[in-house]
């Protein structure tokens, strides 16, 4: 067996190589620098488990990864070993505290122990595991100091009986240079769950095979009472978040900032995606009339990150998962209040994403563009419909603000076109093009 010392030093000359080729990892832009250990705890001693959080430098950033460790296999990756993340599950379950990590179950949760663990597959910012078909742990890769907005929404929407989540039942928490972190939370697993993404391309692919002959309202995979439905959700998670949580009207001075920081986030990424360049001019010009008319908007808590992988369909209804907000922002950043309209954008942006992701790599051919077209204006309206529905008095139809709307629609799409450079640069293409249309700029 391999001492705790020896195992990490053996890991910390890896890492610099493992790092960039982990799909968690969020530096993938540039090179890792240094690679430094923040705190190692030995959950096992025999089968060997540990615990280790390490500090990686980069060019202008310093962050703190976490790591589940065995000597057992030969990546020492632990998180793929179904009896070692079951130990977890057992620690939550008797609610231990290991050298100042503290395991517990939410108060009136009694957990089941003694499951093994398997990860999920998907594509994904973080690493979760499947417990038998009941719970699923979120390990966060990339730690945070201070409250995590995923536990503490998920815990305020539970306070106030939402049915659009999968309930929390667990988490893990520590501490890091003083600071409170939170290293993972475990939730009700919901077996029968699609995602949102899974359902709506597969609409799209059933209308591009019939383009020839059908319309978006006629092909048999219509996904606009879905849509409908789905925008009722997220209407309702918002009405709830503001029971639980408050809600507060943003005041012109706000509503400036917002817009200063959209320009904020353009300069940033023009300056790292030369492909943006063309844009900046008619993008700053809708950031600009965003301001002049705007309206009367409420801030409040959010998802923040919001898009047809965060919600899931189930038996039940659509859920929304994963309150974390974009993944690349700053914490302070993401615990500010929003306003919900930033959520509906990024669902908007999503329902664009479905459509034009599949003419990807394709010929030009304009017919499939059209109904590309015509599927993202139905189920983009079928949403903001379902939403006004179920909208609080304060929030309303997400149309009314057609000039702000647009404004986050296209920050996100300028959020996505980092997002894309950075981690799949063959789909850059695809908020670069809702940019062009949206601002009326040619590709
Ligand atoms: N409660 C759940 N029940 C079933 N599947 C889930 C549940 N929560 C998450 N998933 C699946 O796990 C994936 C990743 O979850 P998510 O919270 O979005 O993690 P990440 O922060 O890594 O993106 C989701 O896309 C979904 O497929
Ligand atoms: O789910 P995450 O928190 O990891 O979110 C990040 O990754 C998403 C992709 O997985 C990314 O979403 C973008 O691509 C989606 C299709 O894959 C699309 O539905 C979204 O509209 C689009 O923004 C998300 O931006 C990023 O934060």
């Amino acid at each position: 067996m391999t001492e705790p010392q020896e195992l990490v030093e053996k890991l910390l000359t890896e890492l610099p190589g493992w790092l960039p080729a982990q799909r968690w990892f969020a530096g993938k832009d540039r090179p890792v620098g240094s690679v430094r250990p923040l705190r190692t705890t030995v959950l096992l001693e025999e089968p060997r488990l540990l615990h280790v959080v390490v500090e990686v430098e980069q060019a202008d950033r310093v962050e703190a990864y976490q790591l589940l460790v065995t000597d057992r296999d030969e990546s020492y990756e632990a998180t793929g070993d179904g009896e070692l993340t079951g130990h977890l599950l057992d620690l939550m379950a008797q609610g231990r505290e290991i050298d100042g990590l503290s395991f517990e179950h939410e108060p009136d949760a009694e957990l089941t122990d003694g499951l093994r663990g398997r990860p999920i597959t998907s594509e994904q910012s973080n690493t979760s595991i499947i417990f038998g078909s009941q719970y699923i742990l979120k390990l966060f890769r990339k730690l945070s100091y201070g409250p995590n907005p995923d536990l503490v929404l998920h815990r305020a929407l539970r306070g106030v009986g939402c049915e659009h989540i999968a309930q929390p039942l667990g988490s893990i928490t520590g501490e890091l240079n003083g600071e409170q972190v939170t290293i993972g939370m475990l939730q009700q697993f919901l077996p029968d769950a699609v995602d949102g993404w899974a359902m709506a391309t597969t609409s799209v692919r059933d209308l591009m095979a019939d383009s020839e002959a059908l319309h978006a309202d006629q092909a048999g995979g219509d996904f606009a009472a879905e849509a409908n439905r789905l925008g009722q959700a997220v209407a309702t998670v918002h009405a709830d978040l503001e029971r639980a949580l408050g809600q507060q009207d943003a005041d012109d001075d706000d509503i400036a900032a917002t817009v200063r920081a959209m320009g904020s986030r353009l300069d940033r990424v023009a300056e790292m995606v030369p492909a943006l360049g063309p844009f900046v001019p008619a993008l700053r010009e809708a950031f600009d009339k965003a301001l002049d008319g705007r309206s009367t908007i409420v801030v409040q808590n959010i998802h923040g990150d919001l898009h047809l992988g965060q919600v899931l369909r189930t038996v039940n209804g659509w859920l929304l998962i994963d309150f974390e907000g974009e993944p690349a922002a700053p914490a302070a950043e993401r615990a500010a209040l929003k306003s919900p309209l930033r959520d509906v954008a990024g669902m908007l942006r999503s329902f664009d994403y479905a459509a034009h992701q599949m003419l990807v790599g394709q010929d030009e051919d304009p017919l499939l563009t059209e109904r590309a077209l015509e599927w993202a204006r139905r189920n983009r309206a079928a949403f903001c419909e379902g939403y006004a529905d179920a909208a609080a008095e304060a929030v309303g139809d997400p149309r009314r603000h057609g000039e702000l709307l647009r404004a986050f629609e296209l920050d996100k799409a300028v959020y996505e076109v980092a997002y894309e450079y950075a981690n799949r640069p063959e789909w850059l293409t695809v908020p670069l093009s809702s940019i062009a249309r949206i601002t009326g700029e040619g590709a």
